[in-house]
């Protein structure tokens, strides 16, 4: 299986009797990659990826994640899929605000009985992703009380713990400065690569395009009108 996903025709609109905001021809992430997936505001980005994690299903096309194709599964199953192979980090991080930073780490294993199988020294795991992510002085702290970088990074750690195949991150820098965003990229690219994880990252911001090898324009993959 070379790729992670594999998006054949599809199709989709919130509601049956509205337009479709995606109609996708063909669209594939490789093994590996790192993709930068870069449209307007309102263009459908986040729609795409809530369907590659399985939190939307479209009625036509195919998408296959890791190889599985996602229609076939139930919510159920999509939700168990989505907790074993993906890590993600969204927009507001999603971090549990009472929990401190090594919780909010852990709890994709506590969560995901395949990710614990994948991690056998979770210990291990956690200490290598605090140094990679520069967070160590930081492991005790409730994250409540972190600043929105420290957020983002403890976020991004919780997002490669496991060894997912596949992150998504759906603007996760759009609180920051264009180096800092800079930096974060660089720790989120060596540690992906460390764990062999593909990275699909959204944003409307062009200007982080050129730290990708490879960048979509939503608009070329897209043939729905939209307000795009
Ligand atoms: N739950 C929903 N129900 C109906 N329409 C929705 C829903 N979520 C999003 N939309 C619409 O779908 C379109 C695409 O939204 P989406 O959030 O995917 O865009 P985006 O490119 O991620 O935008 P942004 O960069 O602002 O986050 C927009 O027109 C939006 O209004």
């Amino acid at each position: 299986m070379d790729s992670v996903i594999a998006i054949k025709d599809l199709e989709f609109s919130y509601t049956a009797a509205a337009d479709p905001i995606l109609r996708i021809a063909a669209f594939q992430v490789k093994h590996q990659e790192h993709v930068f997936l870069h449209g307007p505001s309102g263009s459908g980005k986040t729609t795409l990826l809530g369907l590659i994690t399985g939190i939307l299903t479209s009625r036509r096309g195919q998408l296959a994640v890791l190889g599985t194709q996602l229609s076939d599964l139930s919510l159920r199953q999509r939700d168990k899929f989505r907790g074993s192979h993906l890590g993600y980090i969204f927009q507001m991080f999603n971090l549990i605000p009472y929990l401190n930073v090594e919780e909010n780490i852990l709890l994709p294993l506590k969560m995901n009985r395949s990710k614990r199988e994948a991690c056998p020294e979770p210990e291990r795991e956690l200490s290598e992703l605090l140094s990679e992510l520069r967070i160590e002085a930081l492991r005790k702290q409730p994250v409540h009380s972190l600043s929105i970088g420290q957020q983002q990074r403890v976020a991004a750690a919780r997002s490669l713990m496991g060894q997912p195949k596949l992150i998504v991150a759906d603007e996760p820098t759009s609180a920051l400065d264009y180096d800092s965003r800079e930096a974060f990229l660089q720790l989120l690219f060596r540690s992906a690569d460390r764990h062999n994880s593909t990275i699909l990252f959204v944003s409307h911001d062009h200007s982080l395009a050129s730290l990708f090898p490879r960048h979509v324009a939503l608009k070329d993959i897209n043939s729905a009108g939209g307000s795009q």
